[in-house]
């Protein structure tokens, strides 16, 4: 299976005059082709600063990458400002939660990605154009009426759907959706879901969703990587991890939302809150809040470890020496 992303002991620190800021440690994983990864984690657990630097969207002033991201074969940690500017879009597309607001206010919403779109097909005809962008309204659920629209006509909803046409404008290998659909009502997130998977199936595409929705992941995605406090704690199949999780923060993660089906259970949440990330820490860093912990948890930092289901976990219950 094509790899279409491979992360080797990738870590981004944010540097100030005053502290470091240790965001995402040693994560390493790999992502195939058609994969559709979630990344979920507590609040400040690196997930938007994982993306943000694979995008190389980070100020290279104020942070400090070191590791591998082979995206395709290409180290993007390696590539020159030009060489980025041609993946971006084009191969490599991202749509965050505020991306609707980019949006310029004065300008009809075909315009705006007409002009988008001519970036990468400058020599693209007026009828090419129009038809490249009514088929991607189209593919996200919107009438052709939105091409002659300003943004103000449109609802939050309908915004976030053009934000998303817009990041398929060019049919990127890979798309990162960053609490994408996170601001909008429950039924027009799950449209919008159903669509991306529609249009994934349809343009061959790779996802990565980073979400606090355990659901959206359990919907959307076949594989799941599940970080704390910068570091990668377990990455496997969904259908696996959520139904069996190993890693103690996994399942307390898991036991933190609450189910539609089945018997109602009592959340459990986690005790305690994140680590303070400008320190770094012997040990795992789970294990001042893990309910497992022995000494050797808080001594000795734990291996990657392999299991049988293709799932990499973090974790000295499951062995493994460093
Ligand atoms: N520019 C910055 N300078 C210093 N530290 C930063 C900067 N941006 C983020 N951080 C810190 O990096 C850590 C990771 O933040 P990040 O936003 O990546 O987490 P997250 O998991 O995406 O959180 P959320 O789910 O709230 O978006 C946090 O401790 C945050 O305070």
């Amino acid at each position: 299976m094509e790899s279409i992303l491979d992360l080797k002991n990738f870590n981004v620190t944010y540097v100030n005059k005053h502290k470091s800021v240790y965001a995402v440690k040693d994560i390493s994983f790999k992502i195939h082709k058609g994969d559709s990864l979630g990344i979920v984690g507590e609040s400040g657990s690196g997930k938007s600063t994982l993306a943000m630097a694979l995008l190389r969207l980070l100020p290279e002033r104020s942070t400090k990458i070191s590791g591998v991201a082979e995206f395709i074969g290409r180290d993007l940690t390696k590539l020159s400002e030009e060489e980025l500017k041609k993946i971006r879009w084009n191969e490599l597309s991202v749509v965050f939660q505020k991306s609707m607001n980019s949006l310029s206010p004065v300008h009809r919403i075909g315009t705006q990605v007409e002009d988008i779109y001519k970036v990468h097909h400058p020599k693209a005809t007026k009828k090419e154009i129009f038809d490249r962008i009514s088929s991607l309204l189209e593919l996200v659920n919107l009438s052709g009426r939105v091409y002659n629209l300003y943004p103000h006509e449109l609802s939050g909803g309908m915004l976030q759907r053009v934000s998303i046409a817009i990041s398929l404008i060019h049919n990127p290998k890979l798309l990162v959706m960053d609490e994408a659909t996170t601001a909008l009502d429950v039924v027009t997130q799950g449209q919008i879901l159903d669509e991306v998977l529609k249009m994934e199936k349809d343009l061959d595409m790779t996802r990565i969703m980073i979400t606090h929705d355990m659901s959206v992941v359990a919907t959307s995605c076949n594989k799941v990587a599940i970080m704390y406090a910068g570091e990668l704690m377990e990455i496997g199949y969904v259908k696996d991890v959520l139904k069996e999780p190993l890693h103690p923060y996994t399942k307390g993660l898991l036991s933190s939302f609450p189910s539609l089906k089945g018997d109602k259970l009592k959340l459990e949440g986690i005790g305690g809150f994140l680590p303070d990330l400008s320190k770094l820490y012997d040990g795992c860093v789970f294990a001042p809040r893990c309910k497992y912990a022995t000494d050797k948890c808080r001594r000795d930092k734990p291996a990657k470890l392999e299991m049988k289901d293709g799932r990499n976990l973090s974790c000295h219950l499951y062995g493994g020496e460093e």
